[in-house]
């Protein structure tokens, strides 16, 4: 089930390091939110923080509200695995485990819960790659290792595994960046059919790819090289890219920044 996400005056270190400064947003359900803006200003450590993957890094810590159907998920008694669960992530470079099958790929979440029905592993196999859009390509090949398939294959195979478990969102860093012209298609594509179902938050340099996938963008900037990383704004995608608000969107997004 799609779940809205709030960030109330979010703050992030990297230590001593102040990464990210005052983040106030909100991820609407079934749509799909894109994080532009240029490199350093903390749009993938923002993503980061949605499902509490940020902790993972030694010294790291987060301040402020993340909300999940206005359950903070940083509550004490919160368990971040189970987080993670409930917000799925995909990454930049395509990364199923090479070895294993195209259909241990598909699963190996639903394992580790300690699914073992192998006729509930086969039918959310098929409907995971079915909603992954990767069925056809590969459903004669199911127990052929995941690191045969081409990038885009691969990535839509994460795609799988991520949506396997039946997150209520899904996070993407990126994740058309080390694919094709054509899978990158296939991927924004699937983006648009995904989001019928997910609340879909994704990071892109690309501006031609948060204009055709995404519903609402939020432009981040930072002032200097050691500054924390702003929101400078977050709007319909429409108008981030005809009307902004502020000055600096216009100026990122006719490619004046700089
Ligand atoms: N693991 C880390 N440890 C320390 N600092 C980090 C770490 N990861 C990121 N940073 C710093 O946090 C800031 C934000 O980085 P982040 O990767 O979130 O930016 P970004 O906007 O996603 O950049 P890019 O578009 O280049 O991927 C940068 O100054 C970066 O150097």
């Amino acid at each position: 089930m799609a779940k809205r996400i709030d960030l109330k005056d979010v703050d992030i270190y990297y230590g001593a390091f102040h990464a990210v400064q005052n983040v106030n947003l909100t991820v609407i359900p079934r749509s799909v939110t894109a994080f532009i803006g240029p490199s350093g200003c903390g749009k993938s450590t923002v993503l980061r923080t949605l499902n509490r993957m940020h902790e993972e890094i030694a010294g790291a810590r987060v301040e402020g509200e993340i909300l999940l159907d206005g359950e903070n998920i940083y509550d004490r008694g919160t368990d971040a695995v189970a987080v993670r669960r409930t917000i799925g992530m995909v990454f930049q470079m395509p990364n199923p485990f090479p070895t294993m099958s195209v259909r241990d790929n598909v699963v190996a979440g639903l394992k580790l819960q300690g699914v073992r029905d192998k006729k509930k592993l086969d039918e959310v196999c098929e409907a995971s790659l079915r909603g992954a859009n990767l069925w056809k390509e590969v459903k004669d090949r199911l127990d052929k290792p995941g690191g045969g398939l081409s990038g885009g294959q691969q990535q839509r195979l994460c795609i799988a595994r991520a949506i396997a478990v039946q997150p209520d969102v899904l996070l993407m860093d990126e994740p058309c960046s080390a694919l094709d012209p054509i899978s990158t298609l296939a991927i924004e594509d699937l983006i648009a059919d995904l989001k019928k179902e997910y609340t879909i938050v994704i990071v892109t340099h690309n501006m031609q790819q948060a204009a055709r996938v995404s519903d609402q963008t939020g432009f981040f900037n930072l002032e200097a090289t050691g500054k924390p990383g702003h929101l400078v704004e977050i709007d319909d995608t429409e108008k981030i890219f005809s009307n902004p608000t502020q000055q600096a969107t216009e100026d990122y997004i006719s490619g004046r920044f700089g």
